[in-house]
């Protein structure tokens, strides 16, 4: 970067750029070259005045120190900010921002003021026009969307922009990672417990598997396996329930799932039909990419390879994966898609139901598309740079 290149970038402050989804992000920006198009501030809640990354930034190996990212003057300065800290941080610092009169874009991967008025949730590939539109209108908030609603339209996505979606249902298999960093330590421990309470077994052919089943039953059942981050073991079993209870009969993640999607559609109210978009949302022991099985009534009878034609020209990540047993194990589970963007799309047939009925399974990243790479990507269509 020149140094006049260097004066011109915006300034942009990054909060929560250490934890999870913010190493994800970290590595994304650095990978496509982000940092040459921003001055970046970075700000921590726990070792302000710290060394900053030296690995990031137009002065490489003088990247300053840390700010604290509580500091609502130093905060108020900036005209971009970027977080990745959570939801409490949003709740605490956001209002005060603006209650001081800071006019500047919030970028942010917190849910909490995902369904404001005066937010968008962003997936640029899905709604840049929704995007640009709110951009020209001055909306400041720019929030990264539910991990499984953004996995699912950027598979699917050319479906529903076309309208030819009449009604959907999405019984999700969601990846530990979506708990956090100690859900995934948590369940890799679980494997560990209940592989070491068998061990012997296994190694012996000739052992009999009810009494493995038995040990490894009892092994769950126990009080001495640590299930303190699911509350129940999720090693060996699934929990059919994720995120708050609603008191409907719903989780609040499969809320999310109907409201986000027409949200970032930009349906309801007078821009449109919403789409009565519902399901169940499953955690499974995946580690870090969560797969759904989706039930679509189409608005008319497409022939299936129309179907695959148009997901897979709608994005460069979406790609038909053959709904053959031989390409679906090979390119559509969790272990396929883990650290790559792309977004396969398979097991797309017609069911019994209709000619308007189909099925399709879809897997995304969680921590790229679901939660780090929106928000990269909003970042440069606010600086000017896609
Ligand atoms: N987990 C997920 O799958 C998704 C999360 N989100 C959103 O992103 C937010 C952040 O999630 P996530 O990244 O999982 O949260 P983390 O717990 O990994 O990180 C959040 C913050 O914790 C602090 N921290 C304390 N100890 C450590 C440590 N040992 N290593 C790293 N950071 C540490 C850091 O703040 P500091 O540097 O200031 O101390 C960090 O920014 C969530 O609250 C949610 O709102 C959105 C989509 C998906
Ligand atoms: N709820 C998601 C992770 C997440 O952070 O979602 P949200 O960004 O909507 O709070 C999961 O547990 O898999």
């Amino acid at each position: 970067m020149t140094e006049s290149a260097r004066n011109s970038a915006p300034s942009v402050g990054l909060v929560g750029w250490r934890g999870m989804v913010g190493s994800v992000l970290m590595q994304r920006m650095q990978d496509e070259g982000d940092f040459d198009l921003i001055n970046p501030v970075f700000f921590s809640t726990s070792n302000a005045g710290g060394a900053a990354p030296a690995s990031a930034g137009p002065a490489a190996g003088d990247a300053g120190r840390l700010e604290d990212a509580y500091d609502i003057d130093t905060l108020a300065k900036l005209p971009i900010i970027l977080t990745a800290q959570g939801g409490e941080y949003t709740c605490e610092v956001y209002p005060k921002l603006r209650d001081a009169g800071w006019d500047g874009l919030w970028i942010d991967a917190a849910s909490t003021l995902r369904m404001a008025d005066d937010a968008i949730i962003v997936l640029d590939p899905v709604n840049r026009d929704v995007i640009d539109a709110g951009l020209a209108r001055g909306v400041r908030n720019f929030i990264g969307g539910n991990c499984t609603v953004s996995c699912m339209l950027m598979g699917l996505g050319g479906l529903f922009k076309n309208g030819l979606v009449e009604w959907g249902t999405s019984m999700t298999y969601q990846a530990a990672s979506g708990g956090g960093a100690r859900h995934m330590r948590g369940l890799l421990t679980q494997f560990g417990t209940l592989n070491g309470a068998v061990a012997a077994q296994l190694a012996d052919p000739s052992s009999a598997i009810l009494e493995i089943d038995r040990t490894v039953l009892q092994t769950q059942r126990s009080p001495e396996l640590d299930a303190s981050q699911f509350g129940v073991p999720l090693a060996g079993s699934v929990i059919p329930w994720i995120d708050k209870d609603l008191g409907n009969g719903q989780s609040k993640e499969e809320w999310k799932a109907g409201v986000e999607t027409n949200k970032i559609l930009g349906l309801g109210g007078d821009a449109g039909a919403r789409i009565p978009f519902d399901g169940l949302c499953v955690r499974i022991g995946a580690m870090r990419s969560h797969s759904q099985a989706l039930t679509l009534k189409l608005t008319e009878d497409l022939s299936v390879a129309e179907i695959e034609r148009i997901i897979d020209e709608d994005n460069e990540w979406a790609t038909v994966v053959p709904n053959t047993k031989e390409a679906t194990l090979e390119q559509l589970t969790p272990v396929a898609v883990s650290g790559t963007l792309r977004i396969p799309v398979g097991r797309i047939r017609k069911l019994e139901m209709g000619p308007e009925y189909i099925s399709a399974f879809t897997i995304g990243d969680q921590l790229l598309w679901g939660a780090a790479e929106p928000l990269r990507r909003m970042l440069r269509i606010a600086t000017g740079n896609l």
